[in-house]
């Protein structure tokens, strides 16, 4: 399987386990870009998200890392963006699940939230583990085909329908 370059980006929340999960990944072979912050000064989550989201939108095997203090509002704002399916994981089966059944594109994380061993085992799995297609590309279609909608103008075809 060949390695993805990964976006990492943070809050002030995030920002000591973003820091030690480079040192991890760098230590791994993957090729890093951090898009901030760089302290622990508050600052708003979504400016460092949306760096990350952009990247990882412009770069099909792209991965992005988003942290905050609880990894909610991280993935709340990424998974807005047509493209990005962000997933916040608190234990290694979700994210060998995300990997597997939703094709994330993004792994959220609460800073102030989990351990870095976990971290780091839930981080190694979603990179490690591959998507399995078959029956789950019917549900990623479905979600794709949510995205277009704007629901005050048009109700999603999906919406009422049932599974044949
Ligand atoms: O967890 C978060 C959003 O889901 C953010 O990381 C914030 O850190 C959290 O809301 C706490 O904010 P504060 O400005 O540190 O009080």
């Amino acid at each position: 399987m060949e390695k993805p370059k990964i976006y990492l980006g943070c809050d002030h929340g995030g920002y000591t386990l973003k820091a030690l999960l480079i040192d991890y990944l760098i230590g791994q072979d993957y090729e890093v870009q951090d898009f901030g912050c760089h302290s622990e000064d508050i600052v708003r989550y979504p400016y460092y998200a949306e760096k990350v989201v952009k990247a990882v939108r412009s770069v099909p095997s792209a991965r992005g890392v988003l942290l905050c203090t609880t990894g909610i509002g991280m993935s709340i704002f990424a998974n807005k963006f047509k493209g990005i399916r962000a997933a916040l994981c608190t234990t290694s089966y979700q994210a060998r699940m995300t990997a597997a059944h939703n094709n994330s594109n993004i792994l959220c994380f609460g800073g102030r939230c989990i351990g870095l061993y976990e971290a780091q085992d839930m981080l190694h799995t979603w990179l490690t583990t591959p998507y399995e297609g078959g029956r789950h590309d019917i549900s990623l279609g479905l979600i794709q085909s949510a995205e277009d909608i704007n629901f005050s103008a048009k109700e999603w075809e999906g919406m009422g329908s049932h599974e044949p």
